[in-house]
């Protein structure tokens, strides 16, 4: 994998295979057809030379073929003091090498080769196993380094200290850019998931990445100053095929234009001989050539989500170019994709052309010019309150309490799983209360109620005080910018401490307007009722300051908070009027879904044929389920709202498909780290629109770099025998039901095809469940356990054997063929394993501690008195989310 065609630099370099061949022969590179493999130093240094016919210093073309290169070891010339400043400058480790550190102990220890010839420089290193090194008087990459090392700048950089092994990246199926790191030799990560540096940077940036063109090859032979250098693995099947489409297309026009006499013919043609055949051949083709526009470009306006043959149109550029400017940085598009914000910033730079963007949304943005319409005849609504609060401290008793109406009694588990709206009196005024419910798992669905909100109360239960679910709803509330009040709630248990509930608000900046704050705290039960009007009064007093106003006049605006699928209605939305009126017969938009309104039921179950704001009700006549804080507008014809809709569900659809279309290299790279990555496919339906997002949210948030949950389907309504076949589709997945229950056709054949349905009526237990799921798949934790230390007493060298150290065990048990690493002053120096273990002259399977025994570590002789041997073990464990 370190190695790389002739035809694949070609391709990447612009040039001919049988030009690039000839070079590779004048340079003495190893090649015989297009097909021929080099190094990727060879590769710098030959596109260099046939590009710009410079050879980097020092460089003799050979007269003759030299043998293979294994290993290239260089020594700082005439420093010959056997001490730790001994230097060791370029290893350069070959596919053998490679392979021989897939083995554990040179994967595991990067740095220890460094250690290792520190200690014992030059020996140590011609001993170990594997490699083999050439001198650099045997070979001519070397006598590249030497001649370089020559050179002051360089030299300056080489005669630092340490070995500096140039190790090519392990082979990475579709990762992209390489990163060789020259200074942190080998501690390369397997499979690294982070951006390669230079395109990352690059991207910020907007700097193309010139792979091939710069010059690469001092970065590879002499760069050692350079932190990494980045490659384009041309092991990629999926990037050669797309290069090599780009490179057709490319040699396609460039023919084009030839024979039209657009490219200056001569010259072009006496270099590069094999277009010069070509062209002979071509001669009936036609001779036609795309009118390209001159015209520079300097400034346009382009939408927000533009494709990219759009934007090649606008800025008078080929499709080719963008794509090529894009490619260059690790972007992978074609031409039917979107472009990102970034992606159009950096193509903007790289045409140099002013781009000015608009949002096609605007025109699809329905909400946004029913805002624009200024209402005329404001009058005073009712305010929407919203609850809020920690699990258990009464939102729905209290809700319950002032709509005299017990809710909390009918719920599975006692908890709140819905999003209701009820409207109540008091003193002739209205007020709207959506009851929210009060666990993170609803976080999603809370903060979208405080949108639709215009008060919050927060309900702190006065025997428990602030939790965490307290204070997570005054962040969502404080996010929202919505004024709240807080409910002191169970006052009539004997434990209520009101004082408590008020100095630990107040130390979150909720003080009290007793203590001098400016919050509204209000001692509540809801078993017993006291301060139930209280708080209805403060909750009017407040509406009233806030002056909240609408124009019934107008077409209504409304908030949906709650939707599902009704037996005998179709798609139901539980929508709270914003402004306006809404009426029976409306024509209305809500997100992607359209309809005329058929019905509206209020809260206690009466039809009505129309409703003003602040109004909370039940509609039917949509087309589809709406989704869970979308806005209803009304418009003038059913025409208008379905073509609004279904623009928007286009435009939507077709972002979702550039998507999952459209993938960088750096994507790419991340989608092989996340095929590695184990996922849980998981169809979900749930019994409403607001359980499901909760469901979702949830779930999306469970997962880790290596696991997560991939939902296939989710769907409002039952488990139906197309959600089982596709379940069945995918290899182990599970639908999960929450407060719907498979009927029997769908059971028997979700037996049949072994797929598994698992209901729940608490959101908890699903979410743990599907954590528990994910921490099995999840590869189980490596971790160490040290079993055994033994000091070195003394150091036998016996002949061709090596080093025997005659060791102490200090601690624990030393067993044979156990890990090992060799600690020197309390640093870790080398990572081995234990070859032999004798006690006197006997092989020991192990030695315990307080016990002599002799030990020799697997490829290292080093051993020195006073040196440390630990032994180790891998441990596995079970990982947990
Ligand atoms: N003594 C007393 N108990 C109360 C009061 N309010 C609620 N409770 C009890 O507290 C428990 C939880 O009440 P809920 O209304 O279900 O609390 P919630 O905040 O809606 O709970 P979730 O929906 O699970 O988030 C129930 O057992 C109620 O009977 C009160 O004012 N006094």
């Amino acid at each position: 994998m370190d190695k790389v065609r002739i035809q694949e630099i070609a391709l990447e370099a612009g040039l001919s295979n049988n030009e690039l061949l000839d070079k590779a022969k004048e340079l003495g590179f190893e090649v015989k057809a297009a097909n021929s493999a080099i190094s990727m130093d060879e590769a710098g240094i030959l596109v260099d030379y046939a590009i710009s016919g410079t050879l980097p210093k020092g460089f003799k073309k050979p007269e003759e073929k030299k043998p293979k290169i294994k290993v290239v070891k260089k020594e700082e010339p005439k420093s010959e003091e056997p001490s730790a400043e001994e230097t060791v400058e370029t290893t350069e480790v070959k596919a053998e090498v490679e392979k021989e550190q897939a083995a554990p102990i040179e994967e595991s220890k990067a740095e220890e080769p460094a250690a290792e010839e520190k200690q014992a420089p030059k020996k140590v290193a011609k001993k170990r196993k594997g490699i083999s090194v050439v001198t650099p008087q045997e070979e001519p990459a070397a006598q590249i380094r030497k001649a370089s090392e020559e050179e002051a700048p360089i030299k300056k950089s080489l005669s630092r200290g340490g070995i500096k092994i140039v190790r090519k990246a392990k082979p990475e199926p579709v990762k992209v850019a390489k990163k060789i790191s020259l200074e942190q030799t080998g501690s390369e990560p397997v499979a690294s998931k982070k951006k390669p540096k230079k395109i990352a940077e690059a991207r910020e940036t907007g700097e193309k990445l010139d792979i091939f063109n710069g010059d690469i090859s001092s970065d590879i032979s002499s760069g050692f100053g350079e932190e990494e250098v980045v490659l384009l693995d041309f092991s990629d099947k999926n990037i050669y095929e797309e290069m090599q489409r780009q490179e057709q297309k490319r040699k396609e026009e460039a023919k084009k234009r030839e024979n039209a006499g657009v490219m200056g013919g001569k010259t072009k043609q006496a270099f590069r001989p094999q277009q010069q055949r070509s062209l002979k051949r071509g001669g009936k083709r036609k001779k036609y050539v795309k009118e390209v526009s001159t015209e520079v470009v300097t400034s346009v306006e382009i939408p927000e989500n533009v494709r990219v043959y759009e934007f090649a149109e606008k800025v008078n550029k080929s499709v080719g170019d963008v794509v090529k400017v894009l490619f260059a940085l690790g972007m992978m598009v074609t031409k039917n994709d979107f472009l990102s914000k970034d992606e159009i910033e950096i193509l903007a730079e790289e045409f140099e052309v002013e781009v000015t963007t608009m949002n096609p949304l605007d025109e699809l943005d329905y909400v946004a010019a029913y805002d624009a319409v200024e209402d005329e005849q404001l009058e005073e609504r009712p305010p929407v309150i919203t609850i809020m609060g920690h699990v258990d401290h009464g939102k729905t008793s209290l809700l319950d309490k002032i709509r005299s109406a017990k809710v909390a009694d009918k719920e599975a588990g006692g908890i709140t799983q819905h999003v209701g709206a009820y409207q109540v009196e008091k003193d002739g005024k209205k007020i709207t209360f959506v009851d929210t419910p009060g666990h993170e798992a609803f976080t999603e669905m809370r903060s979208r109620g405080a949108q639709a909100t215009d008060i919050v109360i927060i309900v702190v239960a006065a025997d428990d005080g602030v939790m965490p679910q307290t204070k997570e709803a005054i962040s969502h509330t404080k996010a929202a910018d919505v004024p709240m009040i807080i409910a002191v709630n169970k006052m009539d248990k004997p434990a209520a401490n009101p004082d408590n509930v008020k100095a630990q608000l107040a130390e979150m900046g909720i003080t009290p307007i007793d203590w001098g704050g400016e919050y509204e705290f209000v001692p509540v039960s809801a078993h017993t009722g006291m301060g139930i009007d209280d708080l209805l009064e403060t909750i009017l007093l407040q509406a009233e300051v806030m002056e909240l106003e609408a124009d019934p006049t107008r077409k209504a605006k409304a908030v949906v908070v709650e939707s599902s699928l009704e037996k005998g209605f179709g798609p139901v939305a539980n929508v709270i009027i914003k402004n306006g009126t809404l009426r029976v017969g409306d024509n209305a938009i809500v997100g992607k879904t359209f309809g005329r309104i058929k019905a509206i039921k209020l809260d206690d179950g009466t039809n009505v044929k129309e409703i003003g704001p602040s109004t909370p009700a039940a509609i039917v006549g949509l087309n589809e389920v709406p989704g869970a804080g979308e806005t209803l507008i009304v418009t003038d014809s059913e025409k208008e709202a379905r073509e609004l809709a279904e623009k928007r569900a286009e435009y939507e659809r077709e972002k979702q498909l550039s998507k999952s279309t459209k993938a960088s290299l750096d994507d790419l790279s991340e989608l092989i780290a996340e095929g590695k990555l184990k996922s849980l496919p998981v169809v979900i339906k749930a019994d409403v629109q607001g359980s499901l997002e909760a469901i979702k949210g949830s779930l999306e948030k469970l997962k880790n770099e290596e696991v997560k949950v991939n939902i296939i389907h989710e769907g409002v309504g039952g488990v139906t025998e197309s959600d089982v076949t596709l379940a069945n589709a995918s290899e182990h997945s599970v639908i999960l039901g929450f407060n719907v229950r498979p009927t029997g056709a769908v059971k028997n054949k979700a037996k049949e095809l072994g797929v598994e349905i698992k209901s729940y009526s608490i959101i908890y237990d699903l979410i743990d469940d599907v954590r528990a799921l994910l921490g099995g798949m999840m590869s189980p934790v490596i971790s160490e356990e040290v079993t055994g230390q033994a000091e070195v007493r003394e150091t036998f060298v016996v002949g061709k054997i090596g080093t025997i150290a005659g060791c102490k065990v200090s601690d624990g048990v030393i067993t044979r063929g156990s890990k090992a690493r060799l600690i020197r002053d309390g640093v870790v120096i080398y990572e081995s394993k234990i070859s032999s273990l004798k006690r006197f002259s006997e092989d020991a399977r192990e030695v315990k501690s307080g016990y002599e025994c002799g030990i020799m570590l697997e490829n290292y002789n080093d051993l020195k008195e006073g040196d440390v041997i630990e032994t180790f073990k891998d441990v596995e464990e079970q990982a947990v989310l």
